[in-house]
């Protein structure tokens, strides 16, 4: 009998067991969106009972607010000087200044306090010293929630927007059930920040497909901190194991939401709107703060633009990448959002002069082992229109076939040299494999071809720069005129040889 028991209870552990790792399993495979759909945490008050560097920190943090030459700081968690005359502590003033929170019900706002009941702050009306970003809740933000968020490849940063300061108090103090209104397209969703002050009750519940978090932040200042006979304040000798924190719970848009009754005390928070942007390191092609009329490469480019006999039959500047872009790996590939240092600068200048540039891989030609006479035609270097991935490809290059065949596999066209000016030299530090492909002769091998990302500016011909620079070119080349190099340096226009 009790060994049939043993059996039946062992057999049911084995099932719950395996019931997990299968839930597990489908929340990384098939649901990972639902598995993830909010996170939160704790950051400690320096100095407020918190030891041990593997905990985050923060400073306390001050909101500042009131009228002009009546301004206010409340400090969290609140510090002796606060408490000491509860009605007039600048918390008290802090809930004073609050007006009721309205809420968005069928496209209007309304003020129902069954529904919601807040105070709230503007961002116009208030400071704070807590950033988000320097307590490091939006690395956490973008590694938890942001892979999940569908958009442009190359959006990939978050930015926080301080949207509100509310304060829930008891009694009846809360938010019933409710989607948050989406901001805008790129918002994905919100992040809630909750001061130290005590209070009872106000739990945060967020729905997702059947399963629901509760974020309980109710165990705030007082915890951490007794009385004084004289109505100060000093930390509890037991506040190590409980110091003062910031809790946070960030969750997507589409996410349900709540806010439970608030029993007692006051639940003051920060709200956040969370956007998905391009991130850093991905300036290009978006508004930015960056005025490339600052950039010493500005007066440069322009005064080349603004010289007629300066390439009067136009020209192509090339410059070879001289960063690890892994431009052969489509889903690392961010160009030309991720350039890096001179050649951002580069292309924001070209971009803000109206000129037209071209980023692609180039795949150049090996003249090392070459001796050429000057009439062999040289080995032309490929560029392709587009990037993309390293394959091992079907590309076969048989016995007779030349290497310019063999190329016109690759979605290639032969770089005009005649057309080209290369601005910086070319390192095989930066090529990447492009494709391998099995060469056929006597003795079959495989063979893999690399390349380059290289940036190429179309300097129209002068009478285009005066007087229609916003012309959209059909590609780099257009009106640009063949230049032969001389042998003595010299460079003439000699459109025919090149046509
Ligand atoms: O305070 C919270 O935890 C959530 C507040 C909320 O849902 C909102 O402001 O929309
Ligand atoms: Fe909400």
């Amino acid at each position: 009998m009790a060994t049939a028991t043993a059996k039946g209870a062992s057999s049911l552990a084995k099932m719950a067991q395996e019931k997990v790792l299968a839930a597990l399993s489908s929340s990384i495979t098939t649901q990972a969106r639902s598995a993830t759909f909010a996170c939160g945490g704790s950051i400690h008050i320096k100095g407020e009972g918190s030891n041990g560097s593997d905990t985050a920190h923060t400073d306390a943090v001050q909101v500042r607010f009131g009228e002009h030459d009546r301004g206010v700081t409340a400090t969290f968690p609140r510090n002796a000087v606060d408490s000491s005359a509860v009605d007039s502590s600048p918390l008290q003033k802090l809930l004073a200044a609050c007006v009721p929170a309205s809420f968005g019900r069928g496209g209007d706002e309304v003020m129902d306090e069954d529904y919601r009941k807040a105070g709230k702050l503007d961002p116009s009306d208030f400071a704070t010293t807590f950033c988000p970003y320097r307590a490091s809740i939006i690395d956490v933000v973008s590694q938890l929630l942001l892979p999940n968020v569908k958009s442009e490849k190359d959006q990939r940063g978050v930015r926080a927007e301080l949207y509100k300061l509310n304060v829930y108090s008891a009694p009846s103090g809360r938010f019933k059930p409710h989607v948050d209104t989406p901001r805008s397209d790129a918002q994905f969703g919100s992040l809630v920040v909750c001061l130290p002050v005590a209070h009872k009750g106000g739990q945060l519940v967020v729905r997702n497909a059947g399963k629901q978090l509760i974020f309980d932040w109710s165990k705030a200042e007082d915890s951490a901190f007794e009385t004084n006979d004289d109505g100060s304040k000093r930390l509890k000798t037991d506040a190590v194991s409980s110091p003062a924190a910031v809790k946070w719970a960030a969750f997507y848009s589409d996410c349900e939401h709540e806010v439970l009754e608030v029993t007692s005390g006051h639940r003051v928070t920060l709200t956040y709107n969370l956007y998905v942007t391009r991130g850093n390191g991905h300036l290009a092609g978006q508004p930015t703060v960056l005025d490339p009329i600052q950039l010493p490469i500005y007066e440069t480019l322009k005064r080349l633009i603004d010289t007629p006999s300066c390439f009067p039959g136009g020209r192509v500047l090339g410059i070879w990448l001289t960063h690890s872009y892994a431009h052969t790996n489509l889903q690392c590939n961010f160009l030309p959002s991720s350039l890096k240092g001179a050649e951002m600068a580069v292309y924001v200048t070209v971009m803000a002069l109206g000129l037209h540039c071209y980023i692609k891989p180039v795949i150049r030609a090996d003249h090392s082992n070459c001796d050429y006479d000057d009439d062999d035609e040289k080995e032309p270097d490929y560029a392709a229109d587009t990037f993309s991935q390293w394959e091992q490809s079907d590309y076969a290059q048989v016995h007779d076939m030349t290497r310019r065949d063999m190329m016109g596999q690759w979605t290639s066209k032969v770089v005009v040299d005649s057309k080209v000016t290369w601005l910086n030299e070319h390192s095989s530090k930066f090529a990447e494999p492009a494709f391998t492909y099995p060469t056929y002769g006597n003795d079959p091998q495989a063979n893999t071809e690399y390349s380059a990302a290289a940036l190429f500016i179309r300097i129209p011909p002068s009478h285009e720069r005066v007087t229609d620079l916003k012309r959209a070119p059909t590609d780099m080349y257009d009106g640009v005129e063949a230049v032969h190099e001389k042998k003595d340096g010299e460079e003439e226009a000699d459109e025919k040889k090149d046509e």
